[in-house]
């Protein structure tokens, strides 16, 4: 084996939008260390400095002075860029709001369904238009005192969790949201932190008494495993690496993909358990792996690998049989339609593989020829063909400029791995 390798890959996008929302609707100064600066997160942070919070960062170090719950009447629109959280959860702040705003974002995210945050926060009593087929720019007038809900989901998001949850500050009325499988917790694990009253119950969320934030604390962001994930694959595939990956978020609701690795028969070992800003935390020990079983992939894991799929995907060239995934309609309302991207690029590279309205069936392949592959400007796609690349094999990608989306130092890090 070579030397071991060292690395803490980019830091937690769901918490580090997480802090910075929380952040600004909160009464008092917070700072946040180890924030994730990426385009997603960035914007989140832009779009708070329009709504007239205080944030300045300084050294690597976000510090928000915490406005309270209403803001100010942003003078321009708000523009997210290519985040699906940024615009769900933000929109839920500005339901809250006396005042206009208008929510944009790039190509991408504009053709991304905002029905099902429009539905449950037009139904607390703010007004939201939209483009046809409730496609964004948004233009959402909100009120300060919005109606109570009670909201059974039919999907397992967190974005419409979270939507529903902030959008819940705004009322002393009755809110109480259920999804048929757990998602990501991190919203409820926040809230609470920031004082706001919150009991949760098989699945279901009741909002209490206390809905104002109150911190004067620092948040410390964890590595976000959804990122790891990437360049963990990459150390798997490498013929004699092996590495330590510090600090990677490991809440239950996120760890899927330690359950596929283990199915798998990826080398990995847990080393450090902690706490971190009231989250589960890790370093984690990857090695190559030559022995790789398929996946089966469905049901209620779903949520918690949803954004390592392409990952596993390239992962699953290397097993010794086919892999399977199902249950997973929500990938072709991603960044792009992963379903789609990922089964028509393997496709390119000479890969068999079977394509279903709700997942895939890849056949393994270790021979692949020389493709032109498109990666929609969608990071996880990007990344994900990146590491086959890295692996010596042929391929051209149409853009590398998506994965400063979530991971601005990835390719640095591929490229340390592969050396
Ligand atoms: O709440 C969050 O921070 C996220 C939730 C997930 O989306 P959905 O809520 O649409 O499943 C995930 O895909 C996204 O990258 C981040
Ligand atoms: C789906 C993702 O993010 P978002 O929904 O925030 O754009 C992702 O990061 O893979």
């Amino acid at each position: 084996m070579d030397k071991v390798k060292t690395l803490r890959c980019a830091s937690d996008k769901s918490i580090s939008h997480r802090s910075a929302i929380f952040s600004s609707i909160a009464y008092g100064t917070n700072t946040i260390k180890n924030y994730l600066f990426a385009q997603d997160t960035l914007n989140t942070i832009k779009a708070f400095k329009k709504l007239g919070v205080e944030i300045s960062i300084d050294n690597g170090i976000v510090s928000i002075k915490g406005n309270g719950k209403y803001l100010k009447e942003a003078s321009d629109i708000i523009d997210l860029g290519n985040s699906g959280t940024g615009m769900r959860l933000i929109s839920a702040v500005c339901a809250g709001q006396n005042f206009l705003s208008i929510l944009t974002g790039d190509n991408s995210l504009k053709n991304r369904p905002m029905k099902r945050i429009i539905e449950p926060l037009a139904q607390m009593g703010a007004t939201i238009l939209s483009r046809k087929n409730f496609l964004a720019p948004l233009a959402i007038f909100g009120k300060n005192n919005l109606s109570g809900i009670q909201y059974n989901s039919n999907i397992a998001s967190a974005q419409v969790k979270s939507a529903c949850l902030i959008a819940g500050l705004y009322t002393d009325e009755k809110v109480e949201f259920s999804e048929p499988h757990l998602s990501r917790n991190h919203t409820e694990i926040m809230l609470k932190q920031f004082g706001v009253d919150l009991t949760i119950e098989n699945r279901k969320i009741t909002l209490g008494k206390n809905r104002e934030l109150h911190g004067n604390f620092e948040i410390d962001v964890p590595a976000d495993i959804s990122s790891c994930a990437f360049v963990m694959v990459m150390c798997a595939l490498k013929p004699n690496c092996e590495a330590i990956f510090f600090d990677c978020l490991v809440n239950p609701t996120r760890t899927g993909i330690l359950k596929v690795f283990s199915d798998m028969g990826v080398n990995y070992e847990i080393l450090n358990k902690k706490a971190m800003c009231g989250e589960e935390v890790a370093d984690i020990l990857v090695r190559y792996s030559p022995n790789l079983n398929p996946f089966y992939i469905d049901g209620e894991i779903l949520p918690t690998l949803i954004d390592e799929i392409p990952a596993l995907s390239i992962l699953a060239l290397f097993a010794g049989k086919p892999s399977i995934l199902k249950d997973a309609k929500e990938l072709r309302v991603k960044e792009s339609d992963r379903i789609k991207s990922i089964v028509e690029n393997l496709k390119k590279l000479g890969v068999s593989v079977e394509e279903y309205e709700d997942g895939f069936k890849i056949q393994p392949s270790k021979k692949l020829q020389k493709a032109y592959i498109e990666t929609h400007f969608d990071h996880r796609i990007a990344m994900s063909f990146s590491i086959l690349k890295a692996l010596g094999y042929s391929l051209d990608l149409s853009e590398t400029k998506s994965p400063n989306t979530s991971y601005p130092n990835f390719f640095e890090h591929l490229k340390y791995l592969g050396s």
